[in-house]
């Protein structure tokens, strides 16, 4: 039996890991989960699945819930997150899976793997940030990671044994997001409420958002360029709006491999969990007769600036990554809170990155610093 620390476990993929546990009661047990804004969903995880450790977003709320649970071990805070990821470090059968948002998970991955645990993870931003600190770490360190994020996942199941000098392109596939039929003018009054409605995905509100604007592309071509270590200039990307092939290999022998599968997070986190083996899910099966209307389209970095702005940073390399990362993470979040209009996020990025002089291979105290700095700057100009 596999013993499962989740972090996130109140979110869309925490979720839905959790109904991956539910239905292989036999082969998963949680240990650890954390939670933030969402305590009423924490009480009712523990009290479905007892886990030994929770941890919470403050101390208020941690008192609070060791009242009702006195014999769970609760923490709270980043520090929390830190201690639930290499909690019981002994445990060698185990996973941390890491299905929180934003860089907040980037020390967590970092706490697992000096335990050398096995990490699944769907926080891009790990790798969008860190993603030099991680490979430091595979040189000192024996771990495995394994991709949750759909387009990596399926590049995972489709480059398994292959050589990566057989390798011609990764080709990752967008959906075009919330507002793929609206023009750069249409954009300009765009709502929340438009902006959170996916055409194929349901997610967090972050994500969403990232998929709108088409920075989660570009986070995704970091992450796989981490992942597969593999050269930017290999990896495309192209507009195919049915989301139902996620990613393709071509080979320099001109074959051309794809992942195809109904847009459901269950299979990939399935995928990751059971891994080397496959499990029957629920997901629904793809009618082969959609294959009649699959449609791919060159992408537009004009209409999408912010693909754009995430390779120019992980070119510009170092710290630019965190400045990006930083500047969107603010930016989207004052959108969602209605300070800003949904062009501004591009606008802000790119004024972030303009003034940044780049810090080759920043330390994890330079990244936390640089974090910091971005987006005080972003909240004292723009709230
Ligand atoms: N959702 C999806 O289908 C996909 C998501 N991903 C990636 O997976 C990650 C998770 O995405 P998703 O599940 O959609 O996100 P959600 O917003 O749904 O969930 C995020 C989780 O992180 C917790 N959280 C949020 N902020 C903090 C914080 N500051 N400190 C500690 N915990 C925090 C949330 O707690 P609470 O809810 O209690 O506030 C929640 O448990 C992201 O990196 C995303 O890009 C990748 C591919 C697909
Ligand atoms: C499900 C998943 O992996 C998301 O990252 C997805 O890719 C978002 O859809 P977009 O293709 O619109 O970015
Ligand atoms: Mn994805």
């Amino acid at each position: 039996m596999k013993h499962i620390y989740l972090l996130g476990s109140t979110g869309s993929i925490g979720k839905q890991t959790l109904d991956i546990i539910r239905k292989h009661k036999d082969e998963f047990k949680l240990i650890a989960i954390s939670g933030y804004s969402q305590y009423e969903d924490l009480l009712k995880i523990t009290k479905e699945f007892s886990p030994k450790m929770v941890v919470l977003k403050d101390q208020e709320s941690a008192l609070k819930f060791s009242y009702v649970f006195p014999d769970v071990m609760v923490d709270y805070g980043k520090n929390g997150l830190k201690k639930l990821a290499s909690f019981n470090k002994e445990d060698k059968n185990a996973y941390l899976i890491n299905a929180l948002v934003g860089m907040v998970g980037l020390e967590p991955t970092i706490e697992a793997i000096k335990i050398e645990r096995d990490i699944l993870l769907a926080n891009k931003e790990t790798l969008v940030v860190g993603g030099h600190l991680i490979n430091d770490l595979k040189k000192e360190y024996s771990f495995n990671l394994y991709p949750i994020d759909s387009e990596h996942n399926a590049l995972w199941q489709l480059l398994n044994h292959e050589k990566k000098d057989h390798i011609k392109r990764l080709i990752i596939t967008a959906s075009g997001g919330s507002f793929r039929d609206l023009s750069r003018e249409d954009l300009e009054n765009v709502s929340i409420d438009q902006a959170l409605n996916h055409p194929n995905w349901s997610m967090g509100s972050k994500i969403t958002i990232d998929s709108a604007t088409m920075m989660n592309k570009g986070f995704e071509v970091i992450e796989a360029c981490y992942l597969f270590d593999i050269d930017i200039g290999k990896v495309d990307t192209f507009v195919h709006r049915e989301s139902l092939v996620h990613s393709m290999v071509e080979f320099i022998d001109g074959s051309i491999v794809a992942h195809f599968s109904e847009p459901d997070m269950h299979l990939p986190i399935a995928y990751a969990m059971f891994y080397p083996s496959r499990v029957e899910t629920n997901i629904k099966a793809l009618d082969i007769m959609k294959m009649n209307q699959l449609t791919f389209e060159e992408m537009d970095e004009d209409r999408y600036p912010c693909l754009a702005l995430a390779k120019d940073a992980y070119k510009k390399g170092g710290s630019m990554r965190t400045v990006l990362n930083a500047a969107n993470e603010a930016a989207v979040d004052l959108f969602l809170h209605k300070e800003i209009q949904f062009l501004d996020i591009e606008k802000i990025i790119r004024e972030m990155m303009d003034e940044h002089h780049v810090i080759d291979h920043p330390s994890l105290e330079e990244i936390y610093q640089i974090d910091a700095l971005v987006k005080k700057k972003i909240y004292q100009k723009y709230r």
